[in-house]
């Protein structure tokens, strides 16, 4: 690869196959192993740059006992990798960016690695790579370098950071909400201690019978006394576990083990034969099994933030060799391309597209990037069609795509199936529509179905305010209160209370003027530009002198001194007259 110029200081270089930035003093090393991995994954699957092949399954249908994936960074084709690290400028990834980092090519015309790989940025290319294997699984990290936010939890001085660090990986619980990076976090910890010499096993819970778990410990047990090898055995959704399977209900208790795996789990994680990585989105304190919880040590991961989301699907666009559109850009200005080629093989994404998809995602980074590969593959199969005749003006990505194609990834890649939300949304339109008989039934289908009782209940809670609203607010009072109930008594005695609560909502009045209202106060936040208006100084808190000489508080109007009502302004100067309560077109 290129040797790294002006090493004497060190300057951030990004790695041609993962895109990450790092030091350049790492690079070199660090692609090593990005190779390597990229390497494994091209004697398994050839190393032509033909489309992912078809038994890359969607994670939701991840085999039910399987050994972890070889670490396989699957972003970058193996062969794209080599030659881009091999080639004289680093790699076509920067190619693609258009901002060229330390002067490499910024077009197409400067990555001629001959067998037409000069057109990468062609819809035919990206229509390749976007083939196959979802993107969400195709750029899970395999390090920590490459993981997005968490800092909480994996900071430099954190325990979880140092355990990693020495290898020392103690049984833990991953909580968190869904697509927050709990199984990636899982196959960081998988790769770190492969090379460590352990085992890593995953199982579902939501499909793994209890021969599953015996046949996991048994094995576990001779590894470890015919090779000193240890094994992790990863559960995903560990709280499913008590779903299709025998359930001990102890009164107290929720126990989510079947009782026959208890006696042959617990021991095994206690004596350590068996590292167990639980992943789960519920809380864990009502739906992990007591005596396993106490062995365990439970991390908690957080939504991620827009900002990391915009990081996340950043390293998407790279990876897809994207041109990003700012505000008011137009293609062909922004076309970073020699010259000699029109920007018709490009494709583009407006940064605002990227910016709402990062919002809207609400914190799942599976949900994000699925929605930008569903709106980019949609936009790229319409692209290919109207350039038939002749040249195009590029393809864009607009905000109306990704939000299509949000949509459309909610239900493509749906892991506990189309009808849980089908049933959720038909038991929501018929409270909404007061039928109480049709709302009943569609609890009922979830509920003998085997859906959680706290999904439905959750679903409730929303809707106390979604739609019932002010018109009786004592329906979020009865919602929660059913949700709590749920929590404590469980299946099979909690479906009365969420009948009782299902009844009481289709019968209630509703009102969405709250929801609404709050609607269109995001809405205005989202549409302004610039920054935003600061707080009027009458109505701040002025604590200390300094602020109080500044102005802060002054000509406030404390009100219950007056006896008339108060003429006071309480928004910002340029939101004057502003009425959020008006109602819009929804
Ligand atoms: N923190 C992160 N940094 C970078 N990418 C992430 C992160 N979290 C999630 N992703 C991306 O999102 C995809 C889905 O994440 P992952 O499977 O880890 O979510 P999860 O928390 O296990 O969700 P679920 O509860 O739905 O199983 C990953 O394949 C990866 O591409
Ligand atoms: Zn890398």
């Amino acid at each position: 690869m290129e040797p790294a110029e002006g090493a004497e200081e060190e300057r951030s270089v990004q790695c041609p196959v993962c895109l990450w930035e790092l030091p350049s003093s790492d690079i070199n090393s660090h692609l090593d192993r990005c190779l390597q991995a990229c390497g494994d994954e091209a004697e398994s699957s050839g190393s032509e740059p033909e489309p992912p092949s078809a038994e890359a399954e969607p994670s939701s249908k991840r085999p039910r006992l399987a050994a972890a994936p070889s670490g396989s960074h699957a972003e970058g084709r193996p062969e794209e990798a080599r030659r881009a690290a091999g080639s004289p400028v680093l790699s076509f990834f920067h190619t693609c960016r258009g901002v060229g980092r330390s002067g490499a090519g910024r077009n197409e015309a400067a990555a001629p690695t001959g067998r037409g790989r000069a057109v990468v940025r062609s819809g035919d290319v990206l229509a390749r790579k976007l083939h196959g294997k979802p993107l969400a699984e195709r750029l899970r990290p395999d390090t920590l370098c490459h993981y997005v936010g968490q800092e909480q939890v994996l900071g430099a001085q954190s325990l979880l950071r140092s355990l990693l660090e020495s290898h020392e990986i103690p049984s833990l619980i991953l909580w968190g909400p869904p697509g927050c990076g709990k199984t990636t976090l899982a196959h960081i910890i998988a790769n770190n201690s492969k090379k460590n010499g352990m085992r890593f096993v995953t199982l579902s819970a939501t499909s793994a019978k209890t021969n599953d778990v015996r046949d996991v410990i048994s094995q576990a047990q001779n590894e470890k006394s015919l090779f000193k090898r240890k094994t992790i055995l990863f559960i995903d959704e560990i709280h499913r576990f008590n779903k299709s399977q025998q359930v001990v209900i102890d009164r107290d208790q929720l126990f989510l083990l079947p009782s026959h795996a208890q006696d042959t789990f617990l021991p095994h994680v206690e004596c350590g034969t068996v590292t167990l990585i639980g992943a789960t989105t519920e809380n864990p304190s009502f739906q992990v099994n007591a005596a396993l919880l106490s062995r365990c040590r439970v991390i908690v991961l957080e939504k991620l933030s827009v900002e990391a989301m915009e990081a996340i699907l950043m390293r998407a666009v790279r990876f897809l060799g994207l041109q990003v559109l700012g505000q008011g850009e137009q293609p062909s200005t922004s076309a970073t391309g020699s010259g000699s080629k029109s920007s018709e093989s490009l494709v583009y994404i407006e940064k605002k597209a990227l910016n709402t998809l990062a919002y809207l995602c609400d914190g799942d980074a599976r949900t994000g990037l699925n929605g930008l590969q569903l709106a980019v593959q949609a936009r790229v199969a319409v692209g290919r069609t109207t350039a038939k005749g002749g040249a195009t003006d590029g393809i864009v990505v607009t905000e109306e795509h990704v939000k299509e194609g949000l949509q459309r990834s909610h239900i493509l890649y749906d892991r506990a199936g189309e009808e849980h939300y089908n049933c959720i949304s038909a038991l929501h339109k018929s409270m909404r529509g007061s039928d109480e008989n049709a709302s009943l039934y569609w609890l009922a289908r979830m509920l003998e179905g085997g859906e959680d009782p706290l999904y439905v209940a959750r679903r409730l809670v929303r809707f106390a305010s979604e739609d019932i609203g002010l018109a009786d607010p004592l329906a979020l009072t009865q919602a929660v209160a059913a949700y709590q109930g749920c929590h404590s008594i469980g299946m099979p005695e909690c479906e009365v209370i969420l009948a009782q609560c299902v009844v009481y909502f289709a019968r209630a009045p509703k009102s969405i003027e709250v929801y609404r209202a709050y609607g269109n106060v995001k809405e205005c936040l989202r549409m302004h530009t610039g920054p935003l208006p600061p707080v009027p100084l009458h109505l701040r808190n002025a604590p200390t002198k300094l602020m109080k000489n500044l102005g802060y508080g002054k000509g406030y109007k404390y009100n219950p001194m007056y006896k008339e009502p108060v003429e006071q302004d309480y928004l910002p100067e340029e939101l004057k007259g502003a009425n959020f309560f008006k109602e819009r077109e929804m």
